[in-house]
């Protein structure tokens, strides 16, 4: 399942895919990409006797979801809602006022115990809350305008491969060779 659609995070589909027969792959429908299951809101992945809820959470790129167990005891963010931070928002669909209204008006609805488990952690911190992140996230405790501002002051790095080209079968898509 993936949370959305960059090289980091996709190019592991069309390999698993190729190892495991009957595997099934599945993006949000915003994405732009094909696979198996093409993801909506609140739409439920089951596995054994557990089950994720799909939110959609467009800002980092449009077709970004975020993944909430049955229970609501877990998120899994990718990279929208981050430990402390947020997914970046200066390239490929990214907008800061998107990712700003989908953490406040549905991650942060999540219950204060809700572990979150984002995607990437660059201090090597593997799991927050929402409570937390709704009390201490330096980005996400601002206004709109001050997240804004923010966001579009970062001036991060690019990632040294998020323009390189994947071959069309190693991505997510149903086309195998
Ligand atoms: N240095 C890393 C990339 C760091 C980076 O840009 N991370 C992204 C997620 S991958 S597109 C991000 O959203 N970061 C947010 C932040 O505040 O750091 C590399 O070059 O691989």
């Amino acid at each position: 399942v993936n949370t959305h659609c960059h090289a980091d995070h996709i190019t592991g589909t069309g390999l698993m895919k190729k190892r495991l027969v009957g595997l099934k792959s599945a993006i949000s429908k915003f994405s732009g990409q094909t696979a198996d299951i093409l993801l909506s809101e609140n739409d439920k992945i089951t596995f054994g006797k557990h089950f994720l809820t799909v939110l959609e959470t467009p800002g980092h790129t449009d077709g970004c979801v975020s993944l909430v167990i049955g229970d609501q005891s877990m998120v899994f963010t990718g990279d929208a809602l981050l430990i402390r931070g947020c997914g970046r928002t200066d390239f490929q669909q990214g907008s800061p006022e998107k990712l700003y209204e989908s953490i406040h008006r549905k991650i942060f609805t999540l219950p204060d115990e809700c572990l979150v488990y984002p995607a990437h952690d660059y201090l090597g911190q593997t799991v927050s809350t929402i409570g937390e992140e709704r009390k201490f996230n330096p980005r996400l405790t601002k206004s709109m305008d001050a997240f804004v501002n923010i966001m579009k002051n970062l001036n991060l790095p690019k990632p040294a491969k998020i323009d390189i080209s994947v071959p069309a079968n190693l991505v997510c898509g149903v086309h195998q060779v």
